[in-house]
């Protein structure tokens, strides 16, 4: 496909995007009813699309459109990047259709980037500023800007296994190269082959897990010691667990409120070679106590927008506030289950303050028989996703229920 032609692909789907269809479908979808393209189209495609979303306010800016849609977007895009939307937009042979009159004046008074006011030149909804701000400090605008741009892909050596020198070997004789991240011990950050990962021998043997090198740092803040039984109450596909699992030798328990999300939990710690033990909700309280407890819970996932840029512009006052009551809710569910002197850790894939430290401010005072002992907080100027970390400690004394 030429590069026109895979702009014209970009324009359709970010089209049914906007109607409402998440984009990894509208991908899947455009890719079956047009086998003719090749993996590299495929991948370009999918890089506009994101692209366009992640940066959906400024590029519809820059088009001097007010109203999105696939191509206004793709115009402020190119602009942006530098290109000629005049030049791209010509209907030559599978390039999208020449600039309409309305489109070309509107581009000809278009403001540029530099003009722009902050929340659309940083890609944010007007009430997400004052938060955000708040919590990153000097670093706002430069942590912003990132979020912007592609998010890096980590890989975390299963150190089970191996250690990051034979694994990075093993990978490039697999054609993905990579280089150390500082953030974290096993963290390896991708620098090309991305698309190889899944179908590598390397990954397929549990070698390698995906995981954001954010992730990996905080469960490396966990205070864990071999012979513990641990309880991952959010458990999910099971990324935190396994992570754990591979720094330890101890007893693994995942739950999950909805059992569905572990389906392929048992799959993934056979890979890794570890024993995980999924329990029932009704089944929490019979295992209880843990010795650490931890809690990965559901939230907006605001340090991950640069991989799920839909939720950014979708996100409502109402539904974060609805997730610190959920947020609140497990914690003190999850406390109930921690023995006495054991280990109560919360995390989220955020950096909203009112998810992250408020929460855990909000639950010392209402339990104080626990007390904080970590707390670290990641951006993505550290070079992986948002993310929060606390770890509180159970008094020696406190009853166990
Ligand atoms: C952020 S995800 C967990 C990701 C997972 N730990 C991982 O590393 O792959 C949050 C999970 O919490 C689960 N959840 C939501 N409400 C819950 C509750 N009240 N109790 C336990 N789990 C809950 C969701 O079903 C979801 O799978």
């Amino acid at each position: 496909m030429t590069p026109e032609a895979r702009i014209a692909a970009a324009v359709d789907i970010l089209d049914r995007v906007l109607a409402g269809e998440p984009a990894e479908r509208s991908l899947t979808t455009w890719a079956r009813g047009n086998r003719f393209a090749g993996s590299r189209d495929r991948a370009a495609i999918r890089d506009h699309v994101y692209d366009a979303l992640r940066r959906r306010r400024s590029a519809l800016a820059l088009s001097g459109q007010s109203t999105s849609s696939g191509r206004a977007l793709m115009i402020g895009l190119l602009r942006e990047d530098g290109g000629d939307p005049g030049t791209v937009f010509s209907g030559q042979g599978y390039a999208p259709a020449p600039l309409s009159a309305q489109e070309a004046e509107a581009l000809s008074s278009a403001p540029v980037r530099g003009d722009l006011p902050e929340a659309i030149s940083l890609d944010l909804p007007d009430w997400l500023v004052a938060p955000l701000r708040a919590r990153l400090g000097d670093d706002f605008g430069a942590a912003m800007e990132a979020m912007r741009h592609r998010a890096p892909v980590f890989l975390r050596v299963n150190a089970a296994r191996s250690d990051r020198e034979r694994a990075a070997e093993a990978l490039a004789a697999e054609g993905i190269s990579t280089r150390h991240s500082p953030l974290a011990v096993h963290a390896l950050e991708v620098i090309d082959g991305a698309g190889r990962i899944k179908s590598s021998q390397s990954y397929l043997t549990g070698l390698v897990e995906l995981q954001d090198a954010a992730s990996q740092a905080a469960v490396e803040s966990l205070p864990l010691t071999s012979g513990m039984r641990v309880l991952d109450y959010c458990a999910g596909g099971g990324g935190k667990v396994l992570a754990m699992a591979a720094r330890a030798q101890g007893t693994w328990f995942a739950h999950d409120a909805d059992p569905r999300r572990m389906a392929d939990l048992p799959t993934r710690a056979e890979r890794a070679g570890v024993a995980v033990r999924r329990i029932p909700t009704e089944r929490v309280a019979v295992e209880a106590p843990f010795d650490l407890v931890l809690t990965d819970v559901p939230c907006t996932g605001s340090g991950t927008w640069r991989r799920t840029p839909e939720a950014k512009w979708t996100l409502r006052p109402e539904r974060l506030e609805e997730l610190t009551r959920t947020q609140d809710d497990i914690l003190s569910d999850a406390q109930a289950l921690v023995r006495p002197g054991g280990a109560l850790a919360y995390m989220t894939c955020s950096l909203l303050e009112q998810e992250n430290g408020d929460r855990i401010a909000a639950f010392l005072m209402a339990h104080p028989s626990f007390e904080l002992e970590t707390e670290r907080r990641f951006s993505p100027l550290d070079g992986g996703d948002g993310f929060y970390l606390a770890c509180l400690r159970r008094n020696q004394a406190a009853s166990f229920p």
